[in-house]
Formats: structure tokens, C-alpha cells, sequence
């Protein structure tokens, strides 16, 4: 079975048993270059609205490119190219005529280390809603408590936020920046390997946080913690070489899946 057959029928399988789903992004034929480095091949992929979509797979077989294609972050580097399409809502993220200010409102990222700017925690929060709306003080206020809640920041943050956000542990900016990226209130969140540079702890609270954020959002998350992907995901795409080998629900490619390559990844004889 191919990778887009299965990738077909796991979908439709999913949505005859979860009548609450529906596809927020349709990756299809999908191919990415880096110069002349063909790095990704055609890739068939479907992301769920309120579903979290865990990218896995050995060290350099695409999945952070995938994600940077989802909010076209490659556009800011010459000689990086996507063919193909990617439909977000219906519509083709990689045309040409596509707003990438409004893109990026629209598909928030999250990356490796905390990225905090080096500003007051208000101000790391407000930064994004002020470059697309133009609010009240009031209203402002309103946004910047609402995401910091969201994200679970509010308590510890509520008497300091014209503290500096880089004063902050490193699990709390991280947090930050994923108030950061919801206060804008994107419909996406991609999370590339979010909890890397975090301790234990603040991992889990980032995991807790991811399924808080679940039903507000189409997540996507690049993880090379295969225990993260299970407890964090409802769908696995497993990625090598530049090619999607196998997607489906979580439980399904942890516990049986149809391909060789996947089982042994995920049983750690190689990667
Ligand atoms: N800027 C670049 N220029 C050229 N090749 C690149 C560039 N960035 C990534 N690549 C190549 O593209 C392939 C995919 O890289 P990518 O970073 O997407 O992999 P990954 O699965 O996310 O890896 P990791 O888990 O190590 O982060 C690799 O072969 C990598 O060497």
C-alpha cells in the first residue's frame, strides 16, 4: 500500500468514526528543494482541526521542513522552493498571490529553544496583535491576559509583566512564546521540537499545554521524543529520507504499524 493510499484511507476511516473532524490543511504532492537538493517527495498528508499531528522520523529526513513550508517561513531564503500544494481551508498556501503577512496570522511556530524578544512579558505578548490590529489599551490588556491564561503563564507572570520575558526559566519562555504565537489567534500552531531544550518538568507542562490547546487549534508538532508523540498526538506521520513512509492515528503506528521501516524506527533499530 502506498503512503497516499493509506494516507486516504486513514482519513476517511477517521472521519466515519469522529463525525467532529474535519481537514484543516491538505498537503498534496508536495515536493520541497533546497537548491538543487530534492529534500522532500511528494508528500500526501492531511492535518485535522482540533487534532494534534506528530512529525517523527531520524535526524534530517524532512520534518522541520515540512513544518517551515506550512507558514512559509522558507520564502525568506533565496534558492528554497516548494512544488505542489498545500490547501489551507481550501486555499493554496504556496500561490504566489498568497498574503504571507496574513499567512503567518493565521499559521502561528513555535521553535526548538525559547525565542523570547528582549522586551517586558506584556510586550512579548502584545508584539504580534499590535502588527495586525490596532487596540485600546483596555482591550490590549484583555488579549494579552486572555493568551498568557491560555497558555497557563497568567498566575506566575500576573505581578511582573513589565519584567523582562528573558528573565523568565526556560519552560516559562517557552510558554511565552506560545502565548506569543496564540495571542494572535492563529487556526495553526506548528511546534518544532518544542521541548527540547526544556527539563522534565517544564516538558510536561508543555505537553499538558499542547492538550489545553487541542481543541481551539490544528496542531503540528516535530518530535524525535517517540514517547512525546504518543502521548501528545491523535495522528504520526513517520518521515525518512524525504518521503512520507507512513501516517495514521497514533495508537495504530505505535502499536501495529504496516510498515517495516516504521516499526523499527519506532522500536529504536535505527535513527
Ligand atoms: N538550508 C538548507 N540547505 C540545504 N539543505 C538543507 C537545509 N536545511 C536542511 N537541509 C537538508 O534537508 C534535509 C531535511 O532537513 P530537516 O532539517 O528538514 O530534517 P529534520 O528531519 O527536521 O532533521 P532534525 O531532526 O535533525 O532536525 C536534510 O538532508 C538537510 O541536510
Amino acid at each position: 500500500m502506498t503512503a497516499l493510499s493509506m494516507t486516504a484511507e486513514q482519513s476517511q476511516a477517521a472521519l466515519a468514526t469522529d463525525g467532529d473532524m474535519r481537514e484543516k490543511i491538505s498537503v498534496r504532492n508536495l515536493n520541497f528543494y533546497y537548491g538543487g537538493f530534492h529534500a522532500l517527495r511528494n508528500i500526501n498528508l492531511p492535518l485535522f482541526d482540533k487534532r494534534v499531528t506528530a512529525f517523527i522520523g531520524p535526524s534530517g529526513c524532512g520534518k522541520s521542513t515540512l513544518l517551515r513550508i506550512l507558514n512559509r517561513i522558507y520564502d525568506l531564503y533565496p534558492n528554497q522552493r516548494a512544488e505542489g500544494e498545500v490547501l489551507l481551508d481550501g486555499e493554496n498556501l504556496l500561490s504566489p498571490k498568497q498574503d504571507l503577512n496574513l499567512l503567518r496570522a493565521r499559521v502561528g511556530m513555535v521553535f526548538q529553544k525559547p525565542t523570547p524578544f528582549p522586551m517586558s512579558i506584556y510586550d512579548n505578548v502584545a508584539y504580534g496583535i499590535r502588527l495586525y490590529e490596532k487596540l485600546s489599551r483596555a482591550d490590549m490588556d484583555v488579549r494579552v491576559e486572555e493568551a498568557l491564561r491560555k497558555t497557563a503563564l497568567w498566575t506566575e507572570v500576573k505581578d511582573k509583566l513589565r519584567q523582562s520575558g528573558l528573565s523568565l526559566s526556560g519552560g516559562q519562555q517557552q510558554r511565552l512564546c506560545i502565548a506569543r504565537a496564540v495571542a494572535v489567534r492563529p487556526a495553526v500552531l506548528l511546534l518544532d521540537e518544542p521541548t527540547s531544550a526544556l527539563d522534565p518538568i517544564s516538558t510536561s507542562k508543555i505537553e499538558e499545554l499542547v492538550d489545553e490547546l487541542k481543541p481551539d487549534y490544528c496542531i503540528a508538532i516535530v518530535t524525535h521524543n517517540m514517547q512525546q508523540a504518543a502521548r501528545v498526538s491523535d495522528f504520526t506521520a513517520f518521515m525518512y529520507l524525504g518521503e512520507l513512509v507512513e501516517y495514521g492515528a497514533t495508537d495504530t503506528i505505535f502499536t501495529a504499524p504496516k510498515e517495516e521501516k516504521t516499526e523499527q524506527y519506532i522500536t529504536g533499530r535505527f535513527g
